[in-house]
């Protein structure tokens, strides 16, 4: 395809003239600069001081998020990998907006993430739950599932359940699911500035098959959602075939209406019925587009189901006891491979429900196994917000903690024998097990930062 100035594709450019007339010269100095980069803190995670030097900004439609002056090394910043904040593109965080205007979050809800990774969006819907809702977190591109997994597990929340289905394989959870959103697979032109490689692999070709794969994840998404329940639809893309074409035939063929979001104080943001649409020239943030659904009628066909898993014996859960903060708040279940899931008690159901409805997935919070009749705590307990605040800690500085991260050795000081979780700032990041002078660092490899340090 030929290309021109900014290498954006020709066609790209003769449809963004179209849509946006005389603005369209601003539109393309726009796309020149930098992307802003803005970071969303996590809720569960509250730290006293971050990015005190680069803070700028806070972005209009996310109370705890902000833009950051430059782009620092996440990687070499030991509060990224406790999981304090989401490195999120601005606009896409409209969502929380859209949410709060449309969803009673005070209620328990059961809340499906249909195309997840790597689990911006996620995050930020966890933000809003509570602790009696579950959240199913899917992704279809297995490779993608495993960047999905950390950054849930580094966020905290619980109670997820990350899968790895296509959209239409989640018909045995007919009306299962308060909310769905529905983050579609796009072309992509909003974020032809944040990604330079992204307009290489734009074509009016490549706008006809999303346009189609996303009718056909919608079309899926539908039969997941209650009776009564919402359907986001979001793109981060310009084009009218994949935005509100795409939901103007939904509303036309589905029993949805759609929710017309207040965003009167947002007079950046253009509404595009039945959606809104974001331009970077516009606002600080890339391309986005969000249309919100309610369904009107529907049924509910899934089949509740109990978990299938052994419950614990009571003087293991006993012992459980000491690394939860909430230990009564959880139902204890032992998977074939010894694994431990706590899930919350009034969960129970609509966990074995979805664990019967899903074949691909996780088993939910896994918080450790017993070896000899020992406790061996897991990664994912000592990064979640349910951990007990009693727990044995060694508070590392930010070197310490890049060495830990690293899974280098460095000199931990003295420690009584036993279990301790690892923390930067009060927020874990790890566990190590002292054992005489020894110390054993237990982060999982995987997850070892394999950048170097200065
Ligand atoms: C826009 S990205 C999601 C970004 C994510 N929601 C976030 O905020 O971090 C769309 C995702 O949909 C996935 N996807 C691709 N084809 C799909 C399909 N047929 N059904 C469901 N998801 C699909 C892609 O692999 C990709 O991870």
């Amino acid at each position: 395809m030929r290309k021109v100035s900014n290498r954006l594709p020709e066609a790209f450019v003769e449809r963004m003239k179209n849509l946006l007339g005389t603005e369209f010269d601003q539109f393309s100095e726009t796309l020149k600069s930098d992307a802003p980069v803005s970071v969303r803190l996590n809720s569960r995670k509250k730290l006293t001081e971050l990015f005190d030097d680069l803070k700028t900004d806070r972005v209009r439609w996310h109370s705890e998020a902000f833009f950051l002056k430059e782009r620092p090394v996440f990687t070499l910043d030991p509060a990224f990998h406790a999981g304090a904040y989401y490195v999120q593109e601005a606009s896409s965080m409209f969502l929380k907006e859209a949410l709060v205007q449309t969803v009673d979050f005070s209620k328990p809800l059961r809340v499906l993430d249909l195309c997840a990774a790597p689990g911006g969006k996620t995050t930020l819907m966890a933000d809003l739950m509570n602790s009696e809702s579950l959240l199913v977190a899917n992704e279809v591109i297995k490779s993608r599932v495993s960047i999905l997994k950390e950054n849930l597990l580094k966020w905290g929340f619980p109670n997820v359940i990350v899968s790895n289905h296509d959209a239409e394989e989640f018909a045995d959870l007919e009306g299962f699911f308060d909310l769905v959103l529905v983050d579609a697979p796009c072309s992509g032109e909003g974020l032809f500035r944040k990604d330079k490689n992204a307009s290489s692999h734009w074509s009016e070709e490549a706008v006809a098959t999303c346009s189609a794969r996303q009718k056909r994840i919608l079309q899926a998404a539908a039969m997941a959602v209650a009776p009564d329940g919402v359907l986001i639809y979001s793109t981060c893309t310009y084009n009218p075939e994949e935005n509100h074409q795409n939901v103007q035939w939904f509303v036309k063929n589905q029993d949805f209406e759609v929710l017309t979001l207040n965003t009167s104080t947002f007079p950046e943001i253009e509404s595009r019925e039945p959606g809104y649409q974001f331009y970077p020239h516009r606002l600080t943030g890339e391309g986005f587009y969000i249309a919100a659904l309610q369904k009107k009628g529907g049924d509910t066909d899934y089949t509740t189901a109990k978990i299938r898993l052994n419950r614990l014996p009571k003087k293991q859960v006993e012992e459980l006891t000491s690394w939860l903060e909430r230990p009564e708040h959880f139902e204890f279940f032992l998977k074939k491979d010894d694994g431990i899931v706590a899930v919350p008690k009034e969960l129970a159901s609509d966990f074995g429900t979805v664990l019967k409805g899903l074949f691909r997935r996780s088993s939910g919070f896994e918080i450790g196994t017993f070896k000899k009749n020992n406790f061996v705590p897991s990664h994912a307990l000592a990064l979640s917000s349910e951990i007990s605040l009693k727990v044995p800690k060694i508070d590392l500085s930010k070197d310490e903690a890049l060495l830990f991260l690293k899974k280098e050795s460095f000199d931990f000081g003295s420690a009584e024998n036993g279990w301790h979780l690892i923390t930067y700032q009060g927020l874990g990041l790890g566990w190590a097990k002292v054992i005489g002078n020894r110390v054993n660092n237990y982060l999982p490899k995987e997850w070892r930062i394999r950048m170097d340090i200065e």
